[in-house]
Protein backbone atom coordinates (compact mmCIF):
# COMPACT_ATOMS: atom_id res chain seq x y z
CA UNK A 1 0.00 0.00 0.00
CA UNK A 2 1.51 3.70 -1.10
CA UNK A 3 2.20 6.12 1.91
CA UNK A 4 1.71 3.02 4.23
CA UNK A 5 4.34 2.83 7.59
CA UNK A 6 5.87 -0.64 9.04
CA UNK A 7 6.71 -0.56 12.14
CA UNK A 8 8.84 -3.51 12.92
CA UNK A 9 8.53 -4.50 16.83
CA UNK A 10 10.66 -7.27 18.77
CA UNK A 11 8.56 -8.34 21.92
CA UNK A 12 11.27 -9.12 25.17
CA UNK A 13 9.15 -11.47 26.93
CA UNK A 14 5.65 -13.20 26.15
CA UNK A 15 4.34 -14.07 29.36
CA UNK A 16 1.22 -11.92 30.54
CA UNK A 17 1.55 -9.11 29.45
CA UNK A 18 3.83 -9.99 26.38
CA UNK A 19 1.59 -12.56 24.73
CA UNK A 20 -1.80 -10.33 25.53
CA UNK A 21 0.00 -7.39 23.38
CA UNK A 22 0.94 -9.76 20.76
CA UNK A 23 -2.91 -11.18 20.77
CA UNK A 24 -4.16 -7.76 20.48
CA UNK A 25 -2.14 -6.43 18.29
CA UNK A 26 -2.92 -9.56 15.87
CA UNK A 27 -6.46 -8.22 16.04
CA UNK A 28 -6.61 -4.71 15.76
CA UNK A 29 -4.13 -4.95 12.26
CA UNK A 30 -6.71 -5.08 10.24
CA UNK A 31 -8.02 -1.53 11.25
CA UNK A 32 -4.62 0.21 11.97
CA UNK A 33 -3.57 -0.69 8.10
CA UNK A 34 -7.05 0.52 6.81
CA UNK A 35 -7.74 3.75 9.02
CA UNK A 36 -4.05 4.50 9.69
CA UNK A 37 -2.00 2.86 7.24
CA UNK A 38 -0.17 1.31 9.59
CA UNK A 39 1.55 -2.25 9.44
CA UNK A 40 3.04 -3.35 12.88
CA UNK A 41 5.43 -6.05 12.00
CA UNK A 42 6.77 -8.76 14.67
CA UNK A 43 9.74 -10.49 13.25
CA UNK A 44 11.18 -11.45 16.70
CA UNK A 45 9.55 -12.60 20.04
CA UNK A 46 11.77 -13.82 22.94
CA UNK A 47 11.50 -15.43 26.39
CA UNK A 48 13.98 -15.18 28.74
CA UNK A 49 16.05 -18.28 26.74
CA UNK A 50 14.51 -18.69 23.01
CA UNK A 51 13.96 -16.55 19.97
CA UNK A 52 11.73 -16.92 17.28
CA UNK A 53 12.36 -14.92 14.36
CA UNK A 54 10.49 -14.39 10.73
CA UNK A 55 11.65 -11.33 9.01
CA UNK A 56 7.63 -11.41 7.15
CA UNK A 57 6.32 -11.12 11.25
CA UNK A 58 4.88 -13.72 13.10
CA UNK A 59 1.27 -15.21 12.58
CA UNK A 60 -2.10 -15.89 14.52
CA UNK A 61 -0.15 -19.35 15.02
CA UNK A 62 2.62 -17.84 16.85
CA UNK A 63 2.59 -19.69 20.03
CA UNK A 64 3.00 -23.25 18.25
CA UNK A 65 5.75 -21.80 15.95
CA UNK A 66 7.09 -20.66 19.44
CA UNK A 67 7.06 -23.95 20.83
CA UNK A 68 8.15 -25.97 17.54
CA UNK A 69 10.83 -23.22 16.18
CA UNK A 70 11.92 -21.24 19.10
CA UNK A 71 16.41 -21.07 19.26
CA UNK A 72 18.59 -20.34 22.23
CA UNK A 73 19.70 -16.42 21.10
CA UNK A 74 22.03 -13.52 22.19
CA UNK A 75 21.14 -10.09 21.37
CA UNK A 76 23.80 -9.66 19.27
CA UNK A 77 21.62 -11.91 16.95
CA UNK A 78 18.54 -10.01 17.18
CA UNK A 79 20.59 -7.07 16.32
CA UNK A 80 22.09 -9.25 13.13
CA UNK A 81 18.95 -10.26 11.97
CA UNK A 82 16.85 -7.15 11.70
CA UNK A 83 20.24 -5.50 9.68
CA UNK A 84 20.28 -8.39 7.33
CA UNK A 85 16.47 -8.06 6.44
CA UNK A 86 16.89 -4.08 6.68
CA UNK A 87 14.01 -3.63 8.87
CA UNK A 88 13.34 0.21 9.58
CA UNK A 89 11.26 1.58 12.27
CA UNK A 90 12.93 -0.86 14.98
CA UNK A 91 11.22 -1.40 18.13
CA UNK A 92 12.18 -3.27 21.50
CA UNK A 93 9.39 -4.11 23.94
CA UNK A 94 10.69 -4.71 27.06
CA UNK A 95 7.66 -6.99 28.51
CA UNK A 96 9.78 -8.81 31.22
CA UNK A 97 10.60 -8.24 34.91
CA UNK A 98 14.45 -8.67 34.05
CA UNK A 99 17.09 -6.45 35.46
CA UNK A 100 19.77 -8.19 33.19
CA UNK A 101 17.76 -7.20 30.36
CA UNK A 102 18.11 -3.75 30.77
CA UNK A 103 21.67 -4.24 30.03
CA UNK A 104 20.39 -4.59 26.52
CA UNK A 105 18.83 -1.21 25.99
CA UNK A 106 21.87 1.21 25.45
CA UNK A 107 22.85 -1.27 23.00
CA UNK A 108 19.41 -1.54 21.13
CA UNK A 109 19.31 2.28 21.02
CA UNK A 110 22.66 2.53 19.45
CA UNK A 111 21.29 -0.09 16.68
CA UNK A 112 19.08 1.71 16.02
CA UNK A 113 15.72 0.68 18.59
CA UNK A 114 13.32 2.89 20.53
CA UNK A 115 12.73 1.32 23.49
CA UNK A 116 8.98 0.63 25.26
CA UNK A 117 8.56 -0.74 28.66
CA UNK A 118 6.33 -2.34 30.83
CA UNK A 119 9.58 -2.96 33.27
CA UNK A 120 10.69 -0.46 35.68
CA UNK A 121 13.66 -1.67 36.57
CA UNK A 122 15.41 1.15 33.91
CA UNK A 123 14.06 3.90 35.39
CA UNK A 124 14.75 3.28 39.04
CA UNK A 125 18.47 2.07 38.76
CA UNK A 126 20.87 4.56 39.65
CA UNK A 127 20.62 8.31 38.59
CA UNK A 128 23.44 7.89 36.99
CA UNK A 129 22.18 5.13 34.65
CA UNK A 130 19.02 6.94 34.36
CA UNK A 131 20.80 10.35 32.51
CA UNK A 132 23.23 8.02 30.71
CA UNK A 133 20.26 6.11 28.90
CA UNK A 134 18.61 9.69 28.06
CA UNK A 135 21.97 10.86 26.44
CA UNK A 136 22.02 7.85 24.53
CA UNK A 137 18.37 8.26 23.27
CA UNK A 138 19.38 12.12 22.43
CA UNK A 139 22.62 11.54 20.85
CA UNK A 140 20.80 8.73 18.51
CA UNK A 141 17.65 10.41 18.17
CA UNK A 142 15.35 7.75 19.84
CA UNK A 143 12.61 7.53 21.85
CA UNK A 144 11.67 5.67 25.48
CA UNK A 145 8.39 4.76 26.02
CA UNK A 146 7.34 4.30 29.19
CA UNK A 147 3.56 4.87 30.27
CA UNK A 148 2.57 1.40 31.84
CA UNK A 149 5.47 1.90 34.20
CA UNK A 150 2.93 3.68 37.06
CA UNK A 151 -0.75 2.21 36.73
CA UNK A 152 -0.43 -0.07 33.98
CA UNK A 153 -3.08 1.31 31.49
CA UNK A 154 -3.64 4.26 33.53
CA UNK A 155 -2.04 8.16 32.10
CA UNK A 156 0.08 8.75 34.83
CA UNK A 157 2.82 9.61 33.91
CA UNK A 158 1.42 11.54 30.97
CA UNK A 159 -0.46 13.70 32.82
CA UNK A 160 2.02 14.38 35.49
CA UNK A 161 4.30 15.44 32.73
CA UNK A 162 2.38 18.12 30.83
CA UNK A 163 1.77 19.60 34.31
CA UNK A 164 5.38 20.01 35.01
CA UNK A 165 6.68 20.61 31.62
CA UNK A 166 3.59 23.37 31.72
CA UNK A 167 4.96 25.10 34.90
CA UNK A 168 3.24 23.82 37.22
CA UNK A 169 4.23 23.38 40.83
CA UNK A 170 3.18 19.74 41.97
CA UNK A 171 3.52 19.54 45.58
CA UNK A 172 2.20 15.94 46.66
CA UNK A 173 1.35 12.87 44.68
CA UNK A 174 -0.70 10.48 47.15
CA UNK A 175 -2.85 7.16 46.25
CA UNK A 176 -2.79 3.27 45.72
CA UNK A 177 -0.14 2.76 43.29
CA UNK A 178 -0.52 -1.20 43.25
CA UNK A 179 -3.42 -2.98 41.72
CA UNK A 180 -2.22 -6.10 42.83
CA UNK A 181 -2.08 -4.73 46.81
CA UNK A 182 -5.52 -3.08 46.09
CA UNK A 183 -7.16 -6.68 45.11
CA UNK A 184 -5.52 -8.35 47.88
CA UNK A 185 -6.99 -5.89 50.26
CA UNK A 186 -10.04 -5.45 49.06
CA UNK A 187 -10.95 -9.61 48.73
CA UNK A 188 -9.33 -9.35 52.11
CA UNK A 189 -11.38 -7.02 53.91
CA UNK A 190 -14.65 -7.62 52.68
CA UNK A 191 -14.33 -11.95 52.58
CA UNK A 192 -13.60 -13.89 55.53
CA UNK A 193 -10.59 -15.49 53.61
CA UNK A 194 -6.67 -16.43 54.52
CA UNK A 195 -4.43 -13.78 53.21
CA UNK A 196 -2.17 -16.46 51.46
CA UNK A 197 -5.24 -17.62 49.62
CA UNK A 198 -6.24 -13.64 47.97
CA UNK A 199 -2.56 -13.25 47.55
CA UNK A 200 -2.64 -16.62 45.11
CA UNK A 201 -5.06 -15.56 43.16
CA UNK A 202 -3.68 -12.15 42.61
CA UNK A 203 -0.92 -13.82 41.14
CA UNK A 204 -2.68 -16.70 39.10
CA UNK A 205 -4.62 -13.37 36.94
CA UNK A 206 -0.97 -11.68 36.66
CA UNK A 207 -2.13 -9.21 38.93
CA UNK A 208 1.31 -9.32 40.90
CA UNK A 209 4.80 -8.82 39.48
CA UNK A 210 6.24 -12.43 38.39
CA UNK A 211 7.30 -12.45 41.70
CA UNK A 212 4.91 -11.13 44.08
CA UNK A 213 7.66 -10.52 46.49
CA UNK A 214 8.50 -7.25 44.66
CA UNK A 215 4.83 -5.83 45.61
CA UNK A 216 4.28 -7.16 48.96
CA UNK A 217 7.93 -5.96 50.04
CA UNK A 218 6.71 -2.24 48.65
CA UNK A 219 9.32 -2.09 46.12
CA UNK A 220 6.91 -2.26 43.12
CA UNK A 221 4.87 0.92 44.85
CA UNK A 222 8.57 2.32 45.87
CA UNK A 223 9.66 2.36 41.88
CA UNK A 224 6.44 4.02 40.97
CA UNK A 225 7.29 6.80 43.47
CA UNK A 226 10.49 7.01 42.33
CA UNK A 227 9.65 6.90 38.72
CA UNK A 228 7.22 10.09 39.18
CA UNK A 229 9.62 11.36 41.58
CA UNK A 230 12.06 11.89 38.44
CA UNK A 231 9.52 12.85 35.87
CA UNK A 232 9.51 15.88 38.64
CA UNK A 233 13.21 16.49 38.21
CA UNK A 234 13.87 15.18 41.41
CA UNK A 235 17.19 13.54 41.57
CA UNK A 236 16.05 10.95 44.37
CA UNK A 237 17.62 7.11 44.70
CA UNK A 238 15.33 3.63 45.69
CA UNK A 239 16.79 4.33 49.09
CA UNK A 240 14.82 7.24 49.87
CA UNK A 241 12.09 5.93 49.57
CA UNK A 242 10.85 5.12 53.21
CA UNK A 243 9.07 1.33 53.02
CA UNK A 244 7.21 -0.69 54.77
CA UNK A 245 7.48 -3.98 53.89
CA UNK A 246 4.30 -6.44 54.27
CA UNK A 247 6.88 -9.61 54.12
CA UNK A 248 6.91 -10.68 57.90
CA UNK A 249 10.40 -10.95 59.38
CA UNK A 250 10.96 -14.65 59.02
CA UNK A 251 10.19 -14.57 55.16
CA UNK A 252 12.36 -11.58 54.32
CA UNK A 253 15.75 -11.53 52.53
CA UNK A 254 16.88 -15.66 52.87
CA UNK A 255 13.79 -17.49 50.79
CA UNK A 256 14.22 -18.77 47.46
CA UNK A 257 11.13 -18.14 45.33
CA UNK A 258 9.69 -21.37 45.66
CA UNK A 259 10.49 -21.52 49.29
CA UNK A 260 8.15 -18.22 49.68
CA UNK A 261 5.42 -19.63 47.82
CA UNK A 262 5.15 -22.50 49.85
CA UNK A 263 5.33 -20.83 53.01
CA UNK A 264 2.91 -17.94 52.58
CA UNK A 265 0.20 -19.23 54.83
CA UNK A 266 3.01 -17.35 57.17
CA UNK A 267 1.15 -14.38 56.10
CA UNK A 268 -2.41 -15.92 57.13
CA UNK A 269 -2.02 -15.28 61.32
CA UNK A 270 -0.46 -11.53 61.49
CA UNK A 271 -2.80 -10.23 58.40
CA UNK A 272 -6.03 -11.45 60.06
CA UNK A 273 -4.60 -9.97 63.62
CA UNK A 274 -3.91 -6.30 61.83
CA UNK A 275 -7.69 -6.80 60.03
CA UNK A 276 -9.41 -7.86 63.81
CA UNK A 277 -8.15 -4.66 65.34
CA UNK A 278 -9.22 -2.40 63.03
CA UNK A 279 -12.08 0.39 63.67
CA UNK A 280 -15.11 -0.82 62.54
CA UNK A 281 -16.09 0.20 59.01
CA UNK A 282 -12.37 1.25 58.07
CA UNK A 283 -10.29 -0.54 55.35
CA UNK A 284 -6.71 -1.54 54.73
CA UNK A 285 -4.68 0.13 51.72
CA UNK A 286 -1.41 0.34 50.45
CA UNK A 287 -0.72 3.35 50.07
CA UNK A 288 2.21 5.59 48.66
CA UNK A 289 3.25 9.17 48.67
CA UNK A 290 5.36 11.59 47.33
CA UNK A 291 5.88 15.10 48.87
CA UNK A 292 7.78 17.41 46.62
CA UNK A 293 7.83 20.28 49.27
CA UNK A 294 9.47 17.65 51.99
CA UNK A 295 11.39 15.90 49.62
CA UNK A 296 9.41 12.57 51.02
CA UNK A 297 8.58 9.19 49.54
CA UNK A 298 6.65 7.16 51.64
CA UNK A 299 5.48 3.66 51.59
CA UNK A 300 2.94 2.29 54.27
CA UNK A 301 0.27 0.43 55.31
CA UNK A 302 -2.90 2.09 56.60
CA UNK A 303 -6.51 1.87 57.56
CA UNK A 304 -8.89 3.83 55.98
CA UNK A 305 -12.63 4.77 56.38
CA UNK A 306 -14.27 2.32 53.95
CA UNK A 307 -16.27 5.79 52.57
CA UNK A 308 -13.11 7.73 52.02
CA UNK A 309 -11.78 8.14 48.16
CA UNK A 310 -8.94 5.60 49.13
CA UNK A 311 -11.38 3.07 51.22
CA UNK A 312 -14.02 3.10 47.78
CA UNK A 313 -11.85 1.62 45.74
CA UNK A 314 -12.88 -1.72 44.01
CA UNK A 315 -11.65 -4.62 42.54
CA UNK A 316 -7.63 -4.11 41.50
CA UNK A 317 -8.25 -0.41 40.80
CA UNK A 318 -5.84 2.28 41.84
CA UNK A 319 -6.12 6.13 42.44
CA UNK A 320 -3.41 8.61 41.97
CA UNK A 321 -4.36 12.50 43.59
CA UNK A 322 -2.20 14.71 42.31
CA UNK A 323 -2.07 18.25 44.23
CA UNK A 324 -0.38 21.36 43.10
CA UNK A 325 -1.03 25.14 42.48
CA UNK A 326 -4.14 24.65 39.92
CA UNK A 327 -5.76 21.50 42.54
CA UNK A 328 -4.83 22.09 45.31
CA UNK A 329 -8.31 21.99 47.23
CA UNK A 330 -9.37 19.40 44.73
CA UNK A 331 -6.54 17.19 43.35
CA UNK A 332 -7.30 15.90 40.06
CA UNK A 333 -7.80 12.25 40.56
CA UNK A 334 -6.85 9.12 38.32
CA UNK A 335 -8.53 5.93 38.67
CA UNK A 336 -9.15 2.39 36.97
CA UNK A 337 -7.60 -0.64 36.98
CA UNK A 338 -3.78 -0.47 38.17
CA UNK A 339 -2.77 -3.83 37.03
CA UNK A 340 -3.88 -6.54 34.91
CA UNK A 341 -2.77 -7.96 31.26
CA UNK A 342 -4.73 -7.00 29.44
CA UNK A 343 -4.98 -3.13 30.62
CA UNK A 344 -0.86 -3.26 30.63
CA UNK A 345 -0.66 -4.50 26.99
CA UNK A 346 -2.95 -1.77 26.04
CA UNK A 347 -1.01 0.80 27.86
CA UNK A 348 1.93 -0.68 25.64
CA UNK A 349 0.29 -0.71 22.70
CA UNK A 350 -1.11 3.24 23.43
CA UNK A 351 2.44 3.98 23.74
CA UNK A 352 3.57 2.10 20.36
CA UNK A 353 0.39 4.16 18.68
CA UNK A 354 2.18 7.15 19.98
CA UNK A 355 5.47 6.37 18.50
CA UNK A 356 4.32 5.81 15.35
CA UNK A 357 2.53 9.05 15.25
CA UNK A 358 5.98 10.72 15.96
CA UNK A 359 7.85 8.91 13.19
CA UNK A 360 7.56 10.38 9.89
N1 LIG B 1 0.91 -7.52 35.29
C1 LIG B 1 0.64 -6.22 35.41
O1 LIG B 1 -0.45 -5.82 35.81
C2 LIG B 1 1.68 -5.21 35.06
C3 LIG B 1 2.93 -5.61 34.71
N2 LIG B 1 3.87 -4.68 34.41
C4 LIG B 1 5.20 -5.14 34.08
O2 LIG B 1 5.15 -5.99 32.95
C5 LIG B 1 6.31 -6.84 32.96
C6 LIG B 1 5.90 -8.25 32.59
O3 LIG B 1 5.00 -8.76 33.55
P1 LIG B 1 4.27 -10.17 33.29
O4 LIG B 1 3.92 -10.32 31.87
O5 LIG B 1 3.20 -10.28 34.31
O6 LIG B 1 5.44 -11.19 33.64
P2 LIG B 1 5.54 -12.75 33.25
O7 LIG B 1 6.35 -13.40 34.32
O8 LIG B 1 4.21 -13.30 32.94
O9 LIG B 1 6.41 -12.75 31.89
C7 LIG B 1 7.73 -12.33 31.87
C8 LIG B 1 8.33 -12.72 30.54
O10 LIG B 1 9.65 -12.14 30.46
C9 LIG B 1 10.56 -13.15 30.05
N3 LIG B 1 11.91 -12.80 30.48
C10 LIG B 1 12.42 -12.81 31.73
N4 LIG B 1 13.71 -12.43 31.70
C11 LIG B 1 14.02 -12.16 30.41
C12 LIG B 1 15.19 -11.72 29.74
N5 LIG B 1 16.33 -11.49 30.40
N6 LIG B 1 15.15 -11.56 28.41
C13 LIG B 1 14.01 -11.80 27.70
N7 LIG B 1 12.87 -12.23 28.30
C14 LIG B 1 12.87 -12.40 29.63
C15 LIG B 1 10.02 -14.40 30.68
O11 LIG B 1 10.61 -15.54 30.07
P3 LIG B 1 10.77 -16.94 30.88
O12 LIG B 1 9.43 -17.55 30.85
O13 LIG B 1 11.80 -17.66 30.07
O14 LIG B 1 11.26 -16.58 32.24
C16 LIG B 1 8.53 -14.22 30.36
O15 LIG B 1 8.28 -14.57 29.01
C17 LIG B 1 6.92 -6.69 34.37
O16 LIG B 1 8.04 -5.84 34.32
C18 LIG B 1 5.81 -6.00 35.17
O17 LIG B 1 6.29 -5.17 36.19
C19 LIG B 1 3.63 -3.33 34.42
C20 LIG B 1 2.40 -2.88 34.72
C21 LIG B 1 1.32 -3.79 35.12
N1 LIG C 1 2.38 -5.64 40.29
C1 LIG C 1 1.97 -4.34 39.86
C2 LIG C 1 1.61 -4.39 38.41
C3 LIG C 1 1.66 -3.07 37.80
O1 LIG C 1 2.64 -2.34 37.84
C4 LIG C 1 0.79 -3.87 40.68
O2 LIG C 1 0.27 -4.68 41.43
O3 LIG C 1 0.39 -2.70 40.58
Amino acid sequence: MSNSKTLNIIIFGIGNVGSTLIHQINLAKPKLQAQQNLIINIPVVTNSKLAFFNEFGISNTWECDFDTFSVPYKIEEIIAFVNKYDLKNLVAIDATASKDFVENYIPLIQNGFHIISANKVANTLSYEFYNQLRLTLKKCNKSFLYETNVGAGLPIIETVKRLYDSGEQIQKIRGVFSGSLSYIFNEFSSNDVPFSKVLNQATTIGLTEPDAREDLSGNDVARKLLILARELNLKAEINDVSIESLVPKQLNGKTTLHQFKTRSKEFDAPFLEIKNKQKKGDVLRYVGELNVEKNTLEVKLVSEDKNSSIGQLKGANSVFEIYSDSYQESPLVIQGAGAGKDVTARGLFSDIIKLSNSLN
